[in-house]
C-alpha cells in the first residue's frame, strides 16, 4: 500500500506494485555500472547505461528526451544547467559512474521497486535533480532488463508477470504531421496520427501506418514546394490550421486505399496546449485568442467533422478548469489523454481521475524517473478506470524499452512518431517481433 498526497492536498491510499518477479525473489547482484555520453535522434547528448550482472550478462539503456516538457517532470541533468538545449551530459554520466555505480555493486536487489528506491534515496531530491532523471531512468531501464534477464523471461512477459496484466499488442498511434515545439511550421498544434485501430495484428497495423505515411509524402509533394519534417520523423508542410493537417491525413487514408473512421483508420491529435496557451484560461490559436469554452467548443467542432478518437493536452498543465470543460464535453464521444497534465505520476493521476479531468493518461518513463512509478502510474489509471498509451520522447535513441512496457502491461496503445526513421520505427519493429515470437497475444485497444 503506497499513500500519496496529490496536489490538491489529499492523501489518496491505493495498491502500488512491488513488482516481484518469483516469490522468492530473483536478487539481481551487479558486478560492474558503465555510463557514457551518446547522441539522441536530435544530435543532443543523452545518457546510456550498461550494467553487467555476476554471470557475464549486460542490460543496456538509454534515456530519451522531452522537448515540449511539463513542468512537473522530473529534470534532466544537463552541463550548464539547461533543461534543453543540446548541452552535455556529462554530470549525469559522471553521477552513475561515481554514485549510483558504487551503490549498485555493493548491495543486492529483490525487486526492481527496491532497487528504484535506492535510486530514488541516494538522488534525496523529490524530482531527481540531483543525479538527473536522465541517468535515474537509463539506470532503472536496464535494472528492468537485469531483473527480467535473472527470471528467464522476454522482458514484456517479465513486465505482464510483476504487474499481473494480460499482454496485448499496442494500437500504434503514428504521428505523421508534426508541429509545435516539433517543427519549424507555423502548426500551432504538435501532433497528429493516425491509428489503424481496426487491424488483426500488430504486423498489419504497422504496414497500414506505413503505407497512408507515403500516401500522405506523396500528397504533400504534390502540394507544397517544400515540406521539412519534424522531431518525430512527420512531415512537417507550411500549413497553419488544424484543418488543413486533417483534411491531409483523410485523404492520405483514402489515397492509401482504407476508410478514416474511429473504427477503422482514426485520427489522434496532442495539440500540447502548453506550447500555445497565454495562461489565465486564455489560448492563442493561428493568431486567434480564444478562452477556455471557445477552445472547448473549437475541439467539438473538430470531433463532429473528423474521426477524431483521441485528444491529448488539449488544455495546459495548470488549467483545471479547462480540462474539466473540456471532459464535460467530450468524455463520452472520445479519449481525452494527460500528459503533461500528469507527467506519469500515480498522485496526479489519482488527482485527475477524481476530478474528472481525463479518460486517460499517458504514459513516459523518463517523466517520472523510475520503471516502477512508471508501473505504479499505470496501475493508478488502471484501477480508476482510465486508460493507458504509452509513449516515447520526441528526442530518443535506438532503446525500444517502451515496446515491451506496452505489451507487458496490456496498456493496448502506444505512440512512437512516424514509421520511419531509425529511433521511431526500432520501437514498432520491436513490437511486430515480439508478436511474431509470440502469435497468440491479442492486437488492439485495451
Ligand atoms: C512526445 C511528446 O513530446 P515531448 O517528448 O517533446 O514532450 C509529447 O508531448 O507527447
Ligand atoms: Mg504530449
Amino acid at each position: 500500500m503506497n499513500d500519496y498526497t496529490g496536489h490538491h492536498n489529499r492523501t489518496i491510499t491505493y495498491d502500488a506494485g512491488e513488482y516481484v518477479s518469483h516469490p522468492t525473489g530473483h536478487a539481481l547482484t551487479i558486478s560492474t555500472v558503465t555510463a557514457e555520453q551518446i547522441l539522441d535522434s536530435r544530435g543532443n547528448p543523452t545518457v546510456r547505461v550498461s550494467l553487467r550482472l555476476d554471470d557475464g550478462f549486460e542490460a543496456v539503456a538509454s534515456a530519451p528526451a522531452g522537448a515540449s516538457t511539463g513542468a512537473f517532470e522530473a529534470v534532466e541533468l544537463r552541463d550548464g544547467g539547461s533543461a534543453y538545449g543540446g548541452l552535455g551530459v556529462q554530470g549525469a554520466v559522471t553521477a552513475v559512474r561515481t554514485e549510483i555505480g558504487p551503490l549498485l555493486t555493493h548491495h543486492s536487489y529483490n525487486t526492481i521497486s527496491d532497487l528504484d528506491r535506492a535510486l530514488r534515496d541516494l538522488d534525496g531530491t523529490p524530482n531527481l535533480a540531483r543525479l538527473g532523471a536522465n541517468a535515474v531512468v537509463a539506470v532503472s531501464i536496464a535494472a528492468t532488463r537485469a531483473f527480467a534477464h535473472r527470471a528467464e523471461l522476454p522482458l514484456h512477459r517479465w513486465l505482464s508477470l510483476v504487474t499481473g496484466s494480460a499482454e496485448r499488442m499496442p494500437v500504434p498511434h503514428f504521428n505523421v504531421l508534426n508541429g509545435g515545439a516539433h517543427a519549424a511550421n507555423a502548426l500551432d498544434f504538435q501532433e497528429f496520427m493516425i491509428a489503424p485501430v481496426q487491424a488483426a495484428t500488430e504486423a498489419e497495423a504497422v504496414q497500414t501506418g506505413a503505407e497512408i505515411y507515403h500516401a500522405l509524402a506523396r500528397l504533400i509533394r504534390e502540394k507544397y514546394a517544400a515540406a521539412g519534417l519534424g522531431d518525430e520523423g512527420g512531415f512537417a508542410p507550411p500549413i497553419d490550421s488544424a484543418e488543413e493537417a486533417l483534411d491531409l491525413l483523410v485523404a492520405a487514408i483514402t489515397d492509401a486505399g482504407y476508410t478514416p473512421g474511429v473504427d477503422s483508420i482514426a485520427i489522434a491529435m496532442d495539440p500540447a496546449a502548453n506550447g500555445f496557451s497565454l495562461g489565465g484560461g486564455r489560448y492563442r490559436l493561428a493568431g486567434r485568442e480564444l478562452a477556455r469554452d471557445e477552445l472547448v467548443d473549437y475541439y467539438e467542432n473538430l470531433v463532429d467533422s473528423y474521426p477524431i478518437r483521441s485528444i491529448e493536452d488539449g488544455f495546459a498543465e495548470d488549467d483545471h478548469e479547462g480540462w474539466i470543460a473540456l471532459s464535460e464535453r467530450l468524455a463520452d464521444r472520445i479519449q481525452l489523454v494527460g500528459d503533461d497534465l500528469y507527467v506519469t505520476d500515480a498522485a496526479r493521476i489519482l488527482d485527475g481521475a477524481h476530478e474528472h479531468y481525463s479518460t486517460a493518461a499517458l504514459i513516459k518513463p523518463n517523466q517520472i524517473g523510475t520503471v516502477s512509478q512508471t508501473l505504479d502510474a499505470i496501475a493508478a489509471a488502471r484501477s480508476n478506470g482510465m486508460a493507458c498509451m504509452v509513449s516515447h520522447r520526441s528526442g530518443e535513441t535506438e532503446d525500444t524499452f517502451i515496446a515491451d512496457l506496452a505489451v507487458g502491461t496490456g496498456a493496448g496503445q502506444i505512440k512512437s512518431g512516424a514509421p520511419a526513421r531509425g529511433e521511431r520505427v526500432a520501437k514498432y519493429n520491436r513490437l511486430t517481433q515480439i508478436e511474431a515470437q509470440n502469435p497468440t497475444i491479442p492486437y488492439g485497444l485495451a
